[in-house]
């Protein structure tokens, strides 16, 4: 199982455009359309499901809400910030 990030190590690792928020790092991904942003979830999720690392996504109008924490750890590692990495690449 990943180990907890601290403070400082999650700060610095945090990429471009995610926040943290308590035990979670969040972005929200805008589109031009709806149907853009369901294309991102479902893409986003088989990336997941690969990892086995699940993020909570809400799927707006022409945006998508993606939170990533370790459950199993009860808190920010490794695993979230190597996920957001690749969420990023696939949305470009
Ligand atoms: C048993 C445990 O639920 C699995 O190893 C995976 C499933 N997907 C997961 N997703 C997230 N976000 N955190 C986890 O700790 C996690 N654990």
């Amino acid at each position: 199982m990943a180990d907890l990030l601290s403070d400082d190590e999650i700060a610095a690792q945090l990429p471009d455009h995610w926040d943290r928020e308590g035990d979670e790092i969040v972005r929200t991904y805008e589109f031009d359309a709806y149907l853009d942003g369901v294309g991102f979830a479902a893409a986003a999720g088989g990336l997941a499901q690969e990892a086995f690392h699940h993020p909570e996504m809400t799927i707006g109008w022409r945006e998508v809400e993606v939170r990533l924490t370790t459950h199993d750890a009860g808190g920010i590692t490794a695993n979230d910030i190597e996920l957001a990495e690749r969420f990023d690449e696939i949305h470009g």
